[in-house]
């Protein structure tokens, strides 16, 4: 009987803002409408959906996941774009990892094109909206799958 995966969905700063902030570019939905859709999608895995706004509590719970959870999907915001220390967090996993972001940051100001969480990352969603968090949860769980069939 295959174990339930177990996937972790970290929120970097200012996205507790979900709803209020720039609507135009991140959409109406809060950040609890995006933790259902998560729920939803998740096929029975379980879904662990967390959000912080400090850089060395998002590197820690990086870190939990190394031995708690099948995979990652991480929306880094702001820290994407200037954290090292949250690749190098990354860069110890051996779990799948999906970058996901709500807009499309290539399509944005030039100082979003590039996030040091792509080096790591398995894949990237981006520019879907809450939707991108919904395509990273099956690609998740796709990967995961592969895995546990191919033990
Ligand atoms: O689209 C998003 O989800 C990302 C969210 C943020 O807060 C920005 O700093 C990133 O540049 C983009």
């Amino acid at each position: 009987m295959p174990e339930t995966p177990v996937l972790y969905v970290l929120n970097g700063p200012n996205l507790n803002l979900l709803g209020v902030r720039e609507p135009h570019i991140y959409g109406r939905e809060t950040l609890a409408d995006v933790q259902a859709l998560c729920e939803a999608a998740a096929e029975g895995a379980t879904i662990v959906f967390r959000q912080t706004n400090r850089e060395g509590e998002l590197i820690d719970w990086v870190q939990e996941t190394r031995t708690a959870a099948h995979a990652l999907i991480l929306n880094p915001a702001g820290y994407g774009h200037t954290s090292i220390a949250l690749l190098d967090a990354l860069k110890a996993l051996t779990i799948p990892v999906i970058e996901c972001h709500l807009s499309n940051p290539a399509a944005r100001e030039e100082f979003r094109h590039k996030t040091f969480v792509s080096l790591a990352a398995t894949g990237v969603v981006s520019g879907f909206g809450a939707h991108s968090y919904e395509l990273a949860i099956k690609a998740a769980l796709r990967l995961v799958r592969e895995r546990s069939s191919s033990a």
